[in-house]
């Protein structure tokens, strides 16, 4: 696994009369958990679209390990991101979704069988998508972000439908990919479940960056419910 850190500076994106996202600013460095937490409409999903080219932005920059998302020369080895889950089609098995999506991006057909097995979804493989649960669609999205055996995962709201289990097995598995040396940008609103596994925060609140810091300077701040509640209510001030 390759150190990328992901670098974002200044962006932002305005849809008609809403300014998604302002001015954002921040570092999720390689071999680290980043939370990037925000209250519903704060600009998180729209930052993360902007991060891979999904959505343009106005002004600013992201890059990974210093190059654009648009101009990485291996773009799925680089970054997985699990950002939208609907993707699938119905009428697909899981085994099947991801042998086009690994035709696709030139990855071995081997690799399927190994993203299976990393996230669990033996169980589904050679089920339809059509009756999968939201967790099992969450697994197979992150499966299909690992196909090119990336170094770096964005991951908007992922636990999103996961039962307890896979919420435990989804941040043993962030976890274990950050010690490994990978990069891991993961937003939620679930803010005990996303303390237990992050190295640093980013808070933003109306497209704004509130605080961002490391888990030792969000122990100092009493945590990250104490923190955000302290200063997410500023915000709203403010
Ligand atoms: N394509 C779009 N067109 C118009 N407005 C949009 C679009 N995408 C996002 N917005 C608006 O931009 C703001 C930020 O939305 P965004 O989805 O980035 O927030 P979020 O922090 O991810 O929220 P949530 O936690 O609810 O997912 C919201 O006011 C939203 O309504």
């Amino acid at each position: 696994m390759s150190a990328v850190d992901i670098e974002v500076a200044g962006l932002a994106k305005r849809f008609g009369q809403v300014e998604a996202v302002h001015d954002v600013t921040f570092t999720a460095k390689a071999g680290q958990v980043t939370g990037f937490i925000g209250a519903n409409g704060a600009g998180k999903s729209t930052t993360l679209r902007m991060l891979v080219g999904l959505t343009a932005p106005d002004r600013g920059s992201a890059e990974f390990g210093g190059t654009p998302y648009r101009d990485l020369v291996d773009p799925s080895g680089t970054v997985g991101a699990v950002l939208d889950i609907a993707g699938a089609h119905p009428s697909m098995t899981a085994v099947g979704h991801l042998r086009t999506y690994a035709a696709l991006g030139g990855h071995a057909p081997a690799r399927v069988d190994e993203v299976i097995t990393l996230t669990g979804l033996e169980p589904y493989a050679h089920r339809r998508i059509r009756g999968f649960s939201t967790g099992m669609r969450q697994r197979l999205a992150l499966a299909t972000a690992l196909l090119g055996d990336p170094d770096v995962l964005v991951l908007d709201e992922p636990s999103n439908g996961l039962d307890p289990a896979g919420i435990m097995w989804l941040r043993l598995f962030i976890r274990r990919f950050a010690d490994a040396g990978g990069t891991v940008l993961i937003s939620s609103h679930v803010l005990a479940e996303l303390e237990q596994v992050v190295d640093g925060v980013v808070l933003i609140e109306r497209g704004r960056v509130l605080w961002s810091g490391s888990r030792a300077q969000l122990a100092e701040q009493g945590g990250l419910e104490a923190m955000y509640f302290q200063l997410a209510t500023i915000g709203e001030l403010a």
